[in-house]
């Protein structure tokens, strides 16, 4: 599969690209020690198999918080709370030019339950699992800015199970 291109976001603005952006809305979930919720993406789709933060594609009448509950209610089961946006990236897939808005959740209510039939991962840093969804690989760039951290990602098979629920 070719790679995407991190899109300029100025380059998208001004007209250099003539692609639709669709605009996501990304639920980083975090427990209370630290760790965040990485799922496998769902047979069929684009990437299937890579990991990711859960979410999906905005609606035309949802804010992004909107989106991101509804997702996050459809996908993993969860009902959030508030979502804290943190950054927005523009990715130009073969598949769609997609501008993510990452937003942290700390607090929910629900079991987790894959209702996709994807894989989920409680992570640390360095994240043990792979492939990462290109588009998501930047995030956990920030996450190691924030903490301080090297390596962002290492590439060790280990089992990936989020069972164990929350901190
Ligand atoms: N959810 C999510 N999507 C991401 C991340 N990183 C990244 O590049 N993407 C991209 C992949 C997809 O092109 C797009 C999300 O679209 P999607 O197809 O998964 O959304 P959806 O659940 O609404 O899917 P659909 O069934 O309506 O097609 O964003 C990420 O960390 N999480």
């Amino acid at each position: 599969m070719s790679q995407p291109l991190v899109a300029d976001p100025l380059l998208a603005r001004e007209g250099g690209s003539n692609r639709k952006v669709v605009e996501v809305a990304v639920g980083v979930l975090i427990r209370a020690d630290g760790a965040f919720l990485l799922t496998s993406r769902p047979e069929g789709k684009a990437y299937a198999g890579y990991w990711e933060f859960p979410g999906g594609k905005v609606e035309s009448d949802e804010s992004i918080e909107q989106a991101l509950r509804r997702e996050l209610q459809e996908e993993i089961g969860v009902t959030i709370a508030n979502a804290t946006p943190w950054r927005v990236e523009l990715v130009d897939y073969p598949h769609a030019l997609v501008r993510l808005h990452f937003c942290k959740v700390r607090d929910w209510t629900g079991e987790l339950d894959m209702r996709e039939g994807q894989a989920c991962s409680w992570q640390q840093l360095p994240v043990r699992v792979h492939p990462v969804l290109p588009g998501t690989i930047p995030v956990l760039d920030w996450f190691a800015q924030e903490r301080n951290f090297v390596d962002a990602t290492v590439f060790v098979a280990t089992e990936a199970d989020c069972s164990g629920g929350r901190a």
